[in-house]
């Protein structure tokens, strides 16, 4: 591999990344685990060190000797800290020794009146890539510092693309992490210049472009690209992927998340560049991609204390200019043969004098808000949002329409509580989910029969697009939907062999603000995947049991990364089908209250077997009845087995938050135990033994003028757990003895309904009711999406 390909990743961490030691010790563990040799890491100042050199320049220009001096102070013993805190004993002497050479050299410039701003302002930059740099080698990795000044090289203002690239590939190191100062260039003649305003991040997009580099991570204090200033609109959302074109005029329209300068180096290249969370590192980042290959979003950004300058003959070119003299994203527009500058009030001065006399203000003191969407979607929103800002009593005093946005300037301020109403109104709307259903058996298919009469009625505010079905060996997937009453046409031309990895990176691929996984299968392989499912971001609704009922430590683990991404995770179908048990408990441990004892028949299957039979047909029978109408498992042996009524007795004990794995519950089979092995033919040549089996039970529950039932009980007494599934023999009167067939009972025992128990009962089985019951899961997630 030659030198040019040898950068894989510009890492890029911003001042605030670097606020402090335990910052720098995050920031390193962050590099151990997401860099390769070969690879640069550009830093900021740390903290507010840039704020703080800046005020001592002023001070130096006002004289003001002892500003100066206490600036000077403020600096070491911020820089001293951060040394003495990471450093061992011997590097920190040196290290301690150069921070203090180079202090008083500041100081005695200052009082020689030689001091120069851009040297100054460098030292941020270098004073946290030199201190991270040796932290790094301190933790042996090979790190070494690069000063940008040998890599970035203008002359007259303008980068000597060619020259740079050369000095890239001759300075930075194939086999050592590249700590990169961000911010600082030179000259041709060797003087110190700076980048401007966002200057680092514009560092780092400039030298993966220079290197070649396939990747750039901006890692930040926010979690990447939301559709509003999350600390305004608490509903903001955030964004996957954001098309270039977007984030640039984002940018420019008051988000200050990434700086339009910042884009710029990686036109016209591959590289990826992605947003991501310094201090939420398992947080998912939002990628910036090229035009085309993501939807465009809706955003919504504000604007404050903006004039608006009409410009005689403005270019491009002067747009740039004069957008790094006042260091800050501009826009400009044209309308109605106008050609408008949108200009933060402080700079207007500095604008207009840049101008000579060919600007004149036309708007001053303006605030307001712009919403980005796609083309097609613009008129409507600009005209919902006029009325949206009519009935806030906000009359907009200039409206400009332009490609893929709308700018509303006026003179109220548009806080918090509008911005979150426009948002809601004009922003959430646009919000697309994407489903996706595996399993397509008895219970799918109703699902998905019933889907294509609840599709519109499932929110106001998404749209729900079923992009993916998945059986055992096939899968069908497409990304712009699948048409709910066609989908079999649809499958029969179009599936393909499924693996995987496959349906993985599919998912990946989706640019849905949220993805929904629902399981319908029976598969315990197909639930080993909701790790995978969760760290892509999928939201799951199971109706398959078999993660629920996982041993503890996968199961804590699934439930805590689903708790840390704000997911969902809804199952209320795996216990008791469509019954709301799951709502019941939840809501009634909500309220207060404190589940001791649930008692009752918990498998409609078994029910509906114990229920028919009477001896005159065989119990055998009975089962392939129940299985052609869909009540069993794909194997009634985990009913017969009591396996499944188990799965569904720690689901509720789980749900009650006891920690129990699928053995600590005892269990007794409706079924010899030796029809358990081998094949479903192997079960049906010895059927017999099954008959045998139940005759023999039903006649001594007979003698005991009882029934023969299959029961579970789950009993909280001073602390101690009981839990078992089996046979009982219920007396004839007892409400589990009468139940319809098929029905399910829940009998709740609780500090509130202690003497007389809260019952729940119904129709525990079923592929109308399950899919019922799981589009009542699904409902519940739409309304509970942010
Ligand atoms: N039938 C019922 O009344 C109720 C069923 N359930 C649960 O619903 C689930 C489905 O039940 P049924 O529809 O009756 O089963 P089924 O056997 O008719 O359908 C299962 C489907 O899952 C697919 N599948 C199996 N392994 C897969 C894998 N590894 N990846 C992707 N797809 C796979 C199969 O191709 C099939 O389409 C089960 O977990 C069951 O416990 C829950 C409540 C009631
Ligand atoms: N076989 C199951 C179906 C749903 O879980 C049962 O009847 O309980």
């Amino acid at each position: 591999m030659d030198w040019y390909n040898m950068v894989n990743c510009v890492h890029k961490f911003g001042g605030s990344s670097l606020g402090s030691a335990e910052r720098y010790q995050s920031v390193a563990k962050i590099i151990l685990g997401h860099t390769q040799l070969g690879d640069c890491v550009v830093v900021s100042a740390s903290g507010k060190t840039t704020d703080t050199l800046v005020t001592l320049w002023q001070s130096y220009q006002q004289k003001d000797t002892q500003a100066v001096a206490d600036i000077v102070l403020q600096l070491s013993n911020h820089q001293g800290d951060l040394i003495e805190q990471l450093l061992r004993a011997d590097v920190k002497r040196n290290a301690l020794h150069t921070l203090n050479e180079e202090l008083n050299l500041i100081a005695e410039l200052a009082q020689n009146g030689q001091l120069q701003e851009s040297a100054l302002l460098a030292h941020g930059e270098l004073w946290s890539a030199r201190l991270l740099a040796a932290y790094l080698q301190q933790l042996n990795v090979e790190a070494c510092l690069q000063d940008a000044r040998n890599l970035f090289i203008l002359n007259d203002g303008q980068l000597l693309h060619a020259q740079n690239i050369q000095q890239c590939s001759e300075l930075i190191a194939s086999n050592k992490i590249n700590v990169v100062t961000g911010f600082i260039a030179s000259n041709s003649l060797g003087d110190t210049v700076t980048l401007g305003r966002n200057g680092s991040d514009y560092s780092a997009t400039l030298l993966a472009s220079y290197c070649n580099a396939k990747h750039v991570s901006i890692w930040t204090d926010t979690q990447g690209i939301f559709s509003a200033d999350p600390r305004k609109v608490n509903k903001a959302i955030k964004y996957a992927k954001v098309c270039r074109g977007q984030a640039n005029l984002l940018a420019r329209l008051g988000n200050p998340v990434l700086h339009a300068k910042t884009l710029s180096p990686l036109k016209n290249t591959d590289i990826k560049l992605a947003v991501r969370s310094s201090y939420d590192v398992q947080a998912s980042q939002t990628d910036i991609v090229k035009e085309g290959c993501v939807k465009q979003k809706r955003f919504i950004t504000t604007l404050q204390n903006v004039d608006l300058l009409v410009i005689e003959g403005l270019s491009e070119g002067e747009v740039t200019h004069v957008s790094q003299l006042i260091q800050h994203s501009l826009h400009h527009f044209s309308q109605n043969g106008d050609t408008y500058l949108v200009v933060p009030a402080a700079s207007t001065y500095q604008v207009v004098s840049y101008f000579a006399g060919r600007a004149n203000i036309s708007e001053s003191n303006l605030n307001g808000c712009a919403v980005l969407a796609p083309e097609q979607d613009v008129n409507t929103l600009a005209l919902h949002a006029l009325d949206l800002l009519n009935l806030q009593s906000i009359q907009p005093r200039f409206v400009h329409q332009g490609d893929g946005y709308v700018l509303l300037l006026t003179d109220q301020l548009i806080d918090s509580d509008i911005l979150s109403i426009l948002h809601d109104k004009l922003i959430n709307k646009g919000q697309e989910v994407a489903l996706i259903v595996a399993g397509l058996g008895n219970v799918g298919e109703v699902f998905i029969e019933q889907l294509s009469t609840q599709l519109d009625r499932l929110s106001d505010n998404f749209s729900v697009k079923l992009v993916g079905l998945v059986r055992s060996t096939q899968m069908l997937f497409n990304a712009s939907g699948i048409n709910t009453v066609q989908w079999k046409t649809q499958w029969q031309h179009e599936a393909n062999n499924y693996n995987e990895h496959d349906l993985l990176s599919a998912i990946n691929e989706l640019d849905y603000e949220h993805k929904v996984v629902v399981d319908i299968t029976a598969s315990e392989k197909f639930s080993a995947l909701y790790t995978d499912l969760v760290e892509r971001n999928c939201h799951l609704i199971s109706a398959n049991k078999y993660a629920g009922t996982a041993p503890t430590i996968w199961y804590e683990s699934l439930c805590k990364s689903i708790t840390e991404k704000n997911l969902h995770w809804r199952y209320n179908t795996s216990v008791g089908a469509g019954l709301p048990i799951n709502f019941a408990l939840a809501d009634l441990q909500n309220s207060g209250d404190k589940i001791t004892r649930i008692e009752g028949v918990f498998s409609g299957t078994l029910s509906w077997l114990c229920s028919k039979y009477d001896g005159s047909k065989a119990f055998s029978d009975l089962v392939l009845e129940a299985q052609n109408m869909g009540f069993t498992e794909p194997d009634p042996r985990e009913d017969l087995s009591g396996r499944d009524m188990q799965r569904k007795l720690l689901i509720l004990a789980r749900e009650l938050g006891i920690k129990l794995d699928l053995d600590d519950i005892a269990l007794s089979a409706l079924m010899p135990d030796e029809l358990a092995q081998g094949s479903w033919n192997d079960f049906i040549d010895q059927k017999d033994q099954l008959d045998e089996f139940i005759k023999a039970h039903a006649h001594k529950a007979q003698l005991e003028n009882s029934v023969l039932r299959y029961t579970g009980l789950l009993e909280i007494n001073q602390g101690k757990v009981t839990a078992k599934v089996g046979i009982s023999y219920v007396a004839k009167g007892n409400a589990l003895a009468n139940l319809t067939p098929g029905d399910n009972i829940f009998v709740i025992n609780s500090q509130w309904y202690s003497d007389n128990a809260l019952v729940i009962q119904g129709p525990g089985a079923g592929k109308e009711v399950t899919a019922a019951g799981i589009h009542s899961d699904l409902y519940w997630l739409m309304q509970n999406l942010k």
